[in-house]
């Protein structure tokens, strides 16, 4: 009878022949695999691949092959057994470390560089040698290294890809490609379990724009926040990025730029290349999710429009932001003790982010007044009143969308006249209503900021606002840091300490005036929730990401709020505890598609706790060699 083996992760069987015997095992276990009476096997690594009839052969590796796959590599944490089977022994030196000792030396390493870009760098290149060091590096300081290695440093590694580029890293599709896409796919993908794609096409990039190629490092980022906050097993993602050309002059410009140095493609040919990408994904993966990452303002809503019913979609800069920043909202208006239908909110930045927050918002003040049964409901109509959004055109108005200076998706939230018809209503010289007048005739409750655009919330338009509202509520959410249309530290010193305030990016906290205590800045960024979010939909296979789905992960996330025990505290959990919250959005997310049928699980809502629990990776050493001797 053969040995039983300990062997691999996500494939049904391993078919391994050995002489003339053909051996059909089991997958189940770690991925390598080691027998003493298969001695063609032993000590082998495998890497996955597919044959024409969709048979699992595995392939070994061993030696250096085993120590540059990052996904095995252990380094100086390999065991003796493993060293020996692997053929290791001569490759590393004596000591055997443990995973704790490998962090601290990796610790003492990353803070010997200097800048922040540097320790990107240097955490980049760990992450090409080893997963589960690099995961558990940051996990043990999470909240010191997201920063370094997501928003606001990540920015500026993309803005320097082509300079600071070593090693390629996640699925490249490049435009003049086209005819090969499904090959190169396949190539990437091949036997490996696809939960999670990511996806951008560089073209707004945050607040910095068109980065062309670069922006597989948002792709990057944004799944290596899935893994270390939503548990999302590495091996079970894959950032892609669409180089479908860049207007980024100075990239077109540079002659080391590692993009294709083509102008951006438009309308039907960009249309195309993405949709053959979206049904090679619905072809090979019709249950991973699809995450879109910092498409361009157009592209993001209509995309979205396009796919979601026919995928389970997610756009992080629409939905993901739109949900962060209700989270933040509701926790605002319980220290306020308002209500989220008695908001006046004025949005600065009608692009991508800004519509989603109004969409989600105004949803949210219909569905959340339906289920508090102590108010009448309000309906969808009455909800978009509570909104004024302004674009580069100033406020959006009737008059503005009759000039064709409103885009499309958002006429419905334009302001009507008269009541901005007025001649005591003050415009500038090309007759548009600037933000300063917003404020005054509206005395919003809620102002936030969503367009690119530093130092936007002058110190006069705080004062203002702080006036006529007890606790302005401050949402700057423009990223990066150097973006932000008011700092924190202003935003508290104009209203006297008086804001309640949650930002893009990462702030250190502010002093509270006129009293001995410091006031934590909620860090309002969709990596918050987007992880729990995704989990949520992965974990019940849903068709869907539906709004209702988003909702009640952003209720979870809201509940967890410090602000809600101590009124004076943070609007939203600390990064440092994003892996719990984000577990608790993952569970209300499938729960609650369970409840609404999109789920297409065999299992119950008693279950999700369980399910997803089981289903978050965490970083630790799994043994790779298997004496099957030992085994039964
Ligand atoms: N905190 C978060 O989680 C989060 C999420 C998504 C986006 N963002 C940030 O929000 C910003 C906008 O992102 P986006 O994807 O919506 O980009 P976008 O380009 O779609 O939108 C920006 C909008 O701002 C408008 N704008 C430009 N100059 C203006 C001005 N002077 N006055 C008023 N409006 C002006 C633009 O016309 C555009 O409509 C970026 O900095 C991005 O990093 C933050
Ligand atoms: O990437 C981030 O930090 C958040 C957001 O998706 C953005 O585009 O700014
Ligand atoms: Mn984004």
């Amino acid at each position: 009878m053969a040995h039983r083996l300990k062997v691999a992760a996500s494939l049904p069987t391993l078919i391994l022949m050995s002489g003339r015997k053909l051996f059909k095992l089991p997958i189940r276990g770690p991925t390598l695999i080691y027998s003493r009476h298969h001695s063609h096997l032993s000590g082998r690594t495998c890497n996955n691949m597919t044959d024409k009839k969709n048979t699992t052969i595995r392939v070994a590796l061993k030696g250096d092959e085993i120590l540059g796959n990052p996904r095995y590599n252990k380094g100086s944490a390999f065991t003796v057994d493993e060293r020996i089977a692997f053929e290791l022994s001569g490759r590393l030196p004596w000591q055997v470390d443990t995973l704790d000792q490998q962090c601290e030396r990796a610790y003492g390493q990353l803070k010997d560089h200097e800048t922040d870009i540097r320790r990107n760098a240097f955490l980049q290149s760990l992450k090409a040698q080893n997963w589960v060091l690099y995961y558990a590096l940051i996990s043990r300081h999470l909240g010191e290294l997201i920063p370094v290695i997501y928003t606001p440093t990540e920015a500026e590694a993309i803005s320097n890809y082509s300079h600071l580029f070593r090693r390629s890293e996640g699925l490249y599709l490049s435009f003049p490609l086209a005819d090969r896409m499904e090959k190169d796919y396949l190539l990437q993908t091949a036997g490996r379990q696809i939960d999670l794609i990511v996806v951008s096409d560089s073209e707004a990039i945050l607040g910095i724009g068109d980065q062309g190629v670069g922006g597989i490092g948002i792709s990057t980022a944004k799944a290596v926040i899935y893994t270390l906050v939503g548990g999302m097993n590495p091996s079970h993602t894959l950032p892609v990025v669409l180089d479908v050309g860049t207007n980024n002059q100075e990239l077109l410009d540079d002659p080391l730029y590692v993009g294709w140095p083509e102008k951006r493609r438009r309308g039907e040919e960009y249309d195309q290349f993405v949709d053959k990408f979206v049904q090679l994904v619905r072809k090979h993966h019709p249950h991973c999710l699809l995450h879109f990452e910092d498409f361009g303002v157009t592209n993001a809503q209509r995309l979205l429009a396009k796919y979601r019913d026919a995928h389970a979609i997610f756009n992080d800069d629409v939905q993901g932001t739109g949900a962060v920043t209700l989270a933040a909202l509701i926790a605002a208006i319980g220290v306020t003790k308002a209500k989220l239908r008695d908001q006046r909110i004025v949005v600065y930045g009608a692009g991508t982010a800004g519509l989603g927050i109004v969409r989600q918002l105004s949803r949210a003040m219909v569905a959340l007044d339906e289920s508090d049964e102590s108010t009448d409901t309000i309906s969808a109509e009455d909800a978009k009143k509570n909104f004024w959004l302004l674009d580069k055109h100033g406020l959006l108005t009737r008059a503005l969308a009759g000039e064709g200076l409103v885009r499309e998706g958002i006429e419905d939230f334009v302001r009507e006249e008269p009541e901005w018809n007025g001649d005591d209503v003050k415009k500038d010289d090309q007759g548009r209503i600037r933000l300063l007048e917003v404020v005054k005739r509206v005395k919003p409750t809620v102002l936030i900021g969503t367009s690119t655009q530093p130092g936007a919330f002058t110190e006069e338009i705080v004062r203002e606002m702080s006036k006529h509202v007890d606790r302005p509520i401050i949402f700057p959410l423009s990223n990066p840091s150097k973006l932000h249309e008011v700092t924190p530290k202003d935003a508290n010193d104009w209203s006297e300490g008086k804001a309640l305030i949650a930002t893009g990016s990462p702030f250190p906290p502010v002093k509270i005036p006129n009293r001995d205590r410091e006031y934590i800045i909620a860090e309002c960024n969709n990596a918050l929730i987007y992880p729990g979010l995704g989990l949520g939909a992965v974990i019940t296979q849903s068709r869907t990401l539906s709004d209702t789905m988003l909702i009640a992960g952003t209720r979870a996330l809201a509940a967890l709020s410090p602000a809600l025990k101590d009124p004076d505290d943070a609007l939203l959990p600390d990064f440092q505890e994003a892996r719990e919250a984000n577990y608790e959005v993952a569970v209300a997310v499938a729960e609650q598609a369970i409840e609404e049928g999109s789920a297409n699980v065999p299992w119950g809502k008693d279950e999700v706790k369980q399910k997803v629990r089981e289903k978050m990776w965490a970083a630790s050493y799994e043994n790779l060699v298997f004496d099957p001797e030992g085994e039964t």
